[in-house]
C-alpha cells in the first residue's frame, strides 16, 4: 500500500480502484462493527423500468419530509415529457429542453448497474440518465445529431450540435467519407498523458485543423488487467453526457486491437498543475470559487443522471481553451437509480422566513471557524445571523408579505450504496475507508477536500504515508492553517462538507442545491456562470516537435501518470505527427 505514497505538490497521486482495494483495506480495519477492512463486491443496483406517460407534470401532493419537519413542502414528482420543452430551472437555466425518446438499452455487459430512466425537469435532459446506445462495435460519432436521428436520442447533445467547430469538422469529414469516423481520419500529434486504462493523445482530424483528445485503450491489456468494466463504464457515461462542464464524446471507434474515444481537447491542462503554478501554490479565493462553482454544477448534473463521480481531485479537472472547466475521468464512477423531485415549499410570511433562516451556530469557540449545521439548512435560509437587518428597521407590512420561494429540484441519488474501496487516499471519505457502504455523499466530502486544496495548497488529512492519511481522515478533526487567510464563509462551507458522518454532511439530503445556497457562493450567478470571465485563459496550443515531445515523455498539463508510464501502443515520431502502428 505504501508504495503509492505521494506528496502533495508532486505531479501524481495514486488512487484506489476496485482491483487495488484488497491491499488497501485489508490491512486497515477501523470499524469492525461495519466490516471495515473487508473488501466487498459492488452489489447490483436495481433498475427502474421506463414507461411512457402522459406529458403532464404530475400532480403535486402535500407531504412532509422527516428530515426537515418544520418546513411544509409540496413534492412534485415529474413524469416524462413527450414533447421537447424548455424549462427555466430555479437554479440553472442553461440546460436544454428534454426530448424524450425511448431509451434503448443495448448493454451487453450485464455486470454493469444501470440507471433508472427518469424525466426531464428543470430544463435538464434527464432521459439520458445512463441509458446508452451502442451502434455496433466499429465506429460511432456518438453525439452527431444527424447520425443519431432515428436511432436514439441518447447521443443527441443539443449543446454541441450546431455551433461547435468540432462538430462542423466531424460533419465535414463524414460527408466526405460517407461513414463514421475511423482511425485513419486522425493524425496523432502528441501524447497528453497516460492513465490506468489508456493513453491520451492530442490528435487532429485530418484536413480540418480541428483538435481532439483521443484516448487510446489497448483491448488485450485492459482485458488482461481486468479493467474491461471500468473502460466500458467510462465510455457509457461519456456517451450519456451533455453539459458545458463535462466532456463531449464526439466519436468512438474500434480497431482490431484498440478502442478509441474522441473528446474535446483541453489545452489548459489540469487544476493540479495550474495550482502548482500559482504564487504560494494555492488559488486566490475568487479563482477557487470560480472553479469549484463550475465543478459543483457538473456534479449536480451527474447526480441527476444517477452518476456518483467518486474521483474528484484537481488532476481530474481540466481547463478548456476558454478557461472554463471540464470534469474528466469517469472510470471509477458508480451508476445508480435516482428520482428527481421538484419540491415546492409552502409560502411563509417574510417574518417567518427570516426567522427560520438564521441558522449559523456560532458555538465553536475552540475552532478557527464555525460551521453552519447542515441540519438547520432551510430552503429560504442561509443568511448568517450577523447579516440580518434589525427588527425595528423592517417596513410595517413586512410581517404580512407572502414569500413564495421557487420550487427546488432535488435530484440526489440518496439511495445509492456501494461497498467498493475507490478513490484517491487524500480524497477518500471516512465511510469508504470504514467500509460502511457509501452513497452520493462521498462526492460532497471530496468536494470539501477539493475546495480546501485549492484554497490552502494542500489537503487537510494528508499523512506521511497513505495509511496515516486514512487514519487521519477517519479520526482527526478538521483544522485550518493560519496561512493563507481564507474567508469565514469558505471555511464554514468546508466545515459543513467535511463532516465525518455522511448523514450530517452538507448536501446529504438535497444535494448541490444546499451547497449553492451557502454564503460562499453568494456572488455567483449560477445561471450565467458560463458568461463569467475565468480567472485564467490558457495560451493557444502550439504543436510541439513530436520527436522531441516523445523523447521527453511530454505530458500536457503535467497530468498524473504522463511521465513515467510507457505508451501502451507503439508510437513512432514521423515528421510533424506520430504514426501509431494501428493508425
Ligand atoms: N480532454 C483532454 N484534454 C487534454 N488532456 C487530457 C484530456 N483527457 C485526458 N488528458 C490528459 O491525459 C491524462 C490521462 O488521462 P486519463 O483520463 O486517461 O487518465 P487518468 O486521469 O490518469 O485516469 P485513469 O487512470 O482513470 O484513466 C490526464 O491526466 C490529462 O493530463
Amino acid at each position: 500500500m505504501d508504495s503509492s505514497i505521494d506528496s502533495v505538490g508532486s505531479s501524481s497521486r495514486t488512487r484506489n480502484t476496485p482491483a487495488k482495494s484488497k491491499c488497501s483495506v485489508a490491512s486497515f480495519s477501523i470499524d469492525s462493527r461495519n466490516g471495515g477492512g473487508t473488501k466487498k463486491s459492488e452489489p447490483p443496483l436495481k433498475t427502474s423500468s421506463i414507461q411512457e406517460t402522459s406529458p403532464e407534470v404530475l400532480e403535486s401532493y402535500e407531504s412532509s419530509v422527516s428530515a426537515e419537519p418544520q418546513t411544509p413542502i409540496s413534492i412534485i414528482r415529474m413524469k416524462k415529457q413527450s414533447e421537447p420543452r424548455f424549462y427555466p430551472s430555479p437554479t440553472n437555466t442553461f440546460y436544454t429542453a428534454p426530448l424524450y425518446t425511448e431509451a434503448k438499452q443495448s448493454f451487453t455487459n450485464t455486470e454493469l448497474s444501470e440507471c433508472a430512466s427518469t424525466i426531464g425537469v428543470g430544463g435538464i435532459d434527464l432521459e439520458k440518465m445512463g441509458i446508452l446506445t451502442y451502434r455496433g462495435s466499429t465506429g460511432s460519432d456518438v453525439s452527431d445529431e444527424s447520425s443519431s436521428s432515428g436511432l436514439s436520442n441518447a447521443g443527441y447533445k443539443p449543446h454541441r450540435a450546431n455551433n461547435d467547430k468540432r462538430w462542423v469538422a466531424i460533419q465535414e469529414v463524414r460527408s466526405r467519407v460517407g461513414s463514421s469516423l475511423e482511425a485513419k481520419d486522425f493524425k496523432l500529434m502528441r501524447r497528453l498523458g497516460g492513465g490506468d486504462i489508456g493513453t491520451v493523445y492530442l490528435a487532429e482530424l485530418i484536413g480540418t485543423g480541428a483538435s481532439f483528445a483521443v484516448k487510446v485503450m489497448e483491448k488485450a491489456a485492459i482485458a488482461a488487467r481486468k479493467k474491461l468494466v471500468r473502460a466500458q463504464t467510462e465510455r457509457e457515461i461519456l456517451q450519456s453526457l451533455d453539459h458545458p462542464f463535462l466532456p463531449t464524446l464526439y466519436s468512438h471507434f474500434e480497431t482490431e486491437n484498440h478502442s478509441c474515444l474522441v473528446m474535446e481537447f483541453c489545452p489548459g491542462g489540469d487544476l493540479h498543475s495550474l495550482r502548482q503554478r500559482q504564487p504560494g501554490k494555492y488559488f486566490p479565493e475568487h479563482a477557487a470559487r470560480f472553479y469549484v462553482a463550475e465543478v459543483l454544477l457538473a456534479m449536480e448534473y451527474l447526480h441527476m443522471l444517477g452518476i456518483i463521480y467518486r474521483d474528484l481531485k484537481p488532476e481530474n479537472v481540466l481547463v478548456r481553451e476558454d478557461g472554463h472547466i471540464m470534469l474528466s475521468d469517469f472510470d471509477l464512477s458508480l451508476r445508480c437509480a435516482v428520482s428527481p423531485t421538484l419540491v415546492r415549499f409552502a409560502a411563509t410570511t417574510a417574518l417567518e422566513s427570516k426567522s427560520s433562516s438564521y441558522c449559523i451556530q456560532p458555538a465553536c469557540v475552540d475552532q478557527p471557524s464555525c460551521v453552519i449545521q447542515p441540519d438547520c439548512i432551510q430552503p429560504v435560509c442561509f443568511t448568517p445571523r450577523f447579516m440580518s437587518r434589525s427588527k425595528n428597521k423592517k417596513r410595517p407590512n413586512d410581517t404580512t408579505r407572502q414569500v413564495r420561494p421557487l420550487p427546488e429540484l432535488i435530484a440526489e441519488p440518496t439511495g445509492a450504496r456501494s461497498m467498493s474501496f475507490v478513490g484517491t487516499h487524500e480524497y477518500l471519505a471516512p465511510e469508504i475507508i470504514k467500509g460502511e457502504g457509501h452513497g452520493s455523499a462521498v462526492d460532497w466530502w471530496t468536494f470539501g477536500i477539493f475546495l480546501y486544496e485549492l484554497l490552502f495548497g494542500r489537503t487537510p488529512f494528508k499523512g506521511d504515508v497513505n495509511r496515516t492519511t486514512l487514519f487521519n481522515v477517519v479520526g482527526q478533526p478538521l483544522r485550518f492553517p493560519e496561512h493563507p487567510s481564507v474567508s469565514f464563509a469558505a471555511r464554514d462551507l468546508i466545515r459543513g462538507l467535511l463532516v465525518k458522518e455522511p448523514q450530517h454532511r452538507l448536501a446529504y439530503r438535497r444535494g448541490a442545491t444546499e451547497i449553492k445556497q451557502h454564503p460562499f457562493f453568494q456572488s455567483v450567478n449560477w445561471a450565467l456562470i458560463r458568461c463569467t470571465s475565468p480567472p485564467q485563459i490558457p495560451q493557444p496550443v502550439k504543436v510541439m516537435d513530436q520527436a522531441n515531445s516523445l523523447r521527453h515523455g511530454h505530458s500536457q498539463g503535467g497530468g498524473h501518470g504522463g511521465h513515467d508510464k510507457p505508451p501502451t501502443v507503439d508510437v513512432k515520431p514521423s515528421g510533424n505527427y506520430l504514426e501509431i502502428d494501428f493508425f
